[in-house]
């Protein structure tokens, strides 16, 4: 199905969020809901050689890996009329140009409703030149309390994801997302002993 079929006659378009755009989505849009998506599961596996690192050293952020047994959790926003082409050219730079990522249509479930509807999501795929792939929690806690970029220290990044889901989610369990926030934590004496830049935002 092509973008322009989904923007529906009502000229809306629904824009799924699962990592920085929980916490800053950076465009203007209609209205938001909590909600998610299945059949993906969200990880750390994608490099960021722009936001939160760089060449040198790439911070890692998240993307979507397809598992039918899984669904994530983050933020709908609806983009109407003139907003539709002033979000998508906006996220083509900071997502697709600057983020590697591409986009795919899923259906996104706002929490509470029955009725799913059809979204845009941003996701890197393993082909994509800066994809990390696994590794353990510690492996990643320890690139992304090193790593950090024009928009900031990838930290931050991590931080403001697991205020997102304590806040909004509650009750999902992210240990992917917990254990690599509780592995940064158990760091943080030996980073501050180091006197390495701690982040401050
Ligand atoms: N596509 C995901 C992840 C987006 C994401 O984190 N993209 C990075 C690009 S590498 C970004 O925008 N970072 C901005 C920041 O780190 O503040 C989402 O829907 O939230």
């Amino acid at each position: 199905m092509k973008l322009k079929e989904i923007v529906t006659e009502k000229s809306s378009l629904w824009i799924f969020g699962y990592g920085s755009l929980v916490w800053k989505p950076d465009f203007k849009f209609s209205r938001s809901k909590i909600g998610y998506i299945n059949g993906f599961s969200r990880k750390f596996w994608h490099g960021d050689t722009f936001h939160r690192g760089n060449k040198e050293t790439p911070g890692r952020v998240v993307t979507l890996v397809e598992d039918s047994e899984a669904c994530t959790w983050g933020v709908g926003y609806e983009v109407h009329g003139a907003q539709i082409e002033e979000s998508l050219r906006y996220l083509n730079i900071r997502e697709s140009s600057l983020g590697g990522y591409v986009t795919e249509l899923v259906e996104f479930y706002p929490r509470g409703e029955d009725e799913a509807v059809l979204a845009l999501v941003y996701i890197a795929t393993s082909d994509n030149p800066i994809y990390l792939g696994p590794a353990s929690s510690e492996e990643i806690a320890a690139q992304i309390a090193m790593s950090s970029g024009k928009t900031g220290h990838n930290i931050e990044y991590l931080v403001r994801l697991a205020e997102f889901m304590r806040l909004y989610c509650p009750e999902v369990e992210d240990d992917h997302l917990f254990s690599i926030e509780t592995a940064i934590i158990a760091m943080l004496p030996y980073l501050i002993n180091k006197k390495r830049s701690m982040p401050v935002f």
